[in-house]
């Protein structure tokens, strides 16, 4: 069973939601990346998605792209980040790391290199936006061989015959994309997320993730209630902007914000137990 099959297993079992921070990899500083990994597993991270960054990330609102920008202008590579992941293997040996971005950059590696560097290292996951299932062919078949779950992106326009496609190619969990729009955009609407998910899981039994426009506690806590996980991004990454000039306190900054969210959602978790 691969690492994220089994840390949802696990959550399932206890009746738990995957929390699920996203930061860009290399922003700002290309040294703060692994402490900040740790830090977010401290903080309550169940699996963390680290961001491939690329120049032109056209599902990625004006906070990711100045991510993207910091990390780029360090020269931070595909390369490197396998040595990041490397590196946060050599203390944490259990939790479930994606890689997520562009295809572009994977594709300059090739897809066979990739995938090699990657099961070495210790990736369990990718999330490539660009790349549809139906696309995916060669890619996916190398992922699978090397033990590597693709994870796919439902949005709120996806018609009820792609989500099927989807349910057949994604692996580890599916990321229902809450809003139409790039990421940090608006807040997102409860009622519409809930319904939209009853419909995702008509056709898969895979855990169902949820991102875009959780910001706070209260968001977080209100998906909890009905995903398998909570996807935090831009939220984070303004936190990470904010302490672009004194990148030592960040780790622990941006930790403080993602254990307000573990809090309230392990809150809410507990009130709907005994409720
Ligand atoms: O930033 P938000 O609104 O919190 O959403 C999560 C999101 O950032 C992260 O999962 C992500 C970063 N880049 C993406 C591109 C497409 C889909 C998702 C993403």
């Amino acid at each position: 069973m691969s690492r994220i099959s089994e840390c949802f297993k696990n959550l399932q079992a206890d009746g738990q939601t995957a929390l699920i921070p996203y930061v860009t990899a290399g922003d700002p500083e290309p040294w703060v990346t692994v402490p900040l990994m740790h830090a977010l597993v401290e903080a309550g991270a169940d699996i963390i998605e680290l961001g491939v960054p690329f120049s032109d990330p056209m599902s990625d609102g004006p906070v990711i792209q100045k991510a993207c920008e910091r990390a780029l202008k360090n020269d931070v590579t595909l390369d490197s980040i396998l040595d990041m992941v490397k590196q946060f293997r050599e203390k944490n040996s259990h939790t479930p790391v994606v890689l997520m971005g562009y295809s572009n950059p994977l594709e300059a590696m090739g897809y066979q290199k990739f995938a090699e560097k990657a099961q070495v290292v210790g990736v369990d996951g990718v999330l490539t936006v660009d790349m549809p299932p139906e696309e995916s062919g060669e890619f996916k078949q190398l992922m699978d061989s090397h033990d590597i779950d693709t994870i796919f992106l439902v949005a709120p326009t996806t018609s009820a015959q792609r989500m099927k496609k989807i349910a057949e190619y994604a692996k580890g969990f599916i990321y229902y994309v809450s809003i139409k729009g790039v990421t940090g955009a608006a807040a997102l609407e409860i009622n519409e997320v809930t319904a939209k998910l009853e419909e995702i899981r008509r056709y898969t039994s895979l855990p169902v993730g949820v991102g875009f426009g959780i910001r706070d506690g209260r968001s977080a806590a209100a998906v909890a209630q009905v995903a398998d996980a909570v996807v935090v991004g831009s939220t984070l990454v303004r936190c990470i902007e904010e302490h672009a000039n004194r990148p030592q306190e960040l780790p622990a900054a941006v930790a403080s914000l993602l254990a307000e969210m573990r809090h309230a959602i392990n809150a809410r978790d507990l009130a709907s137990v005994s409720a």
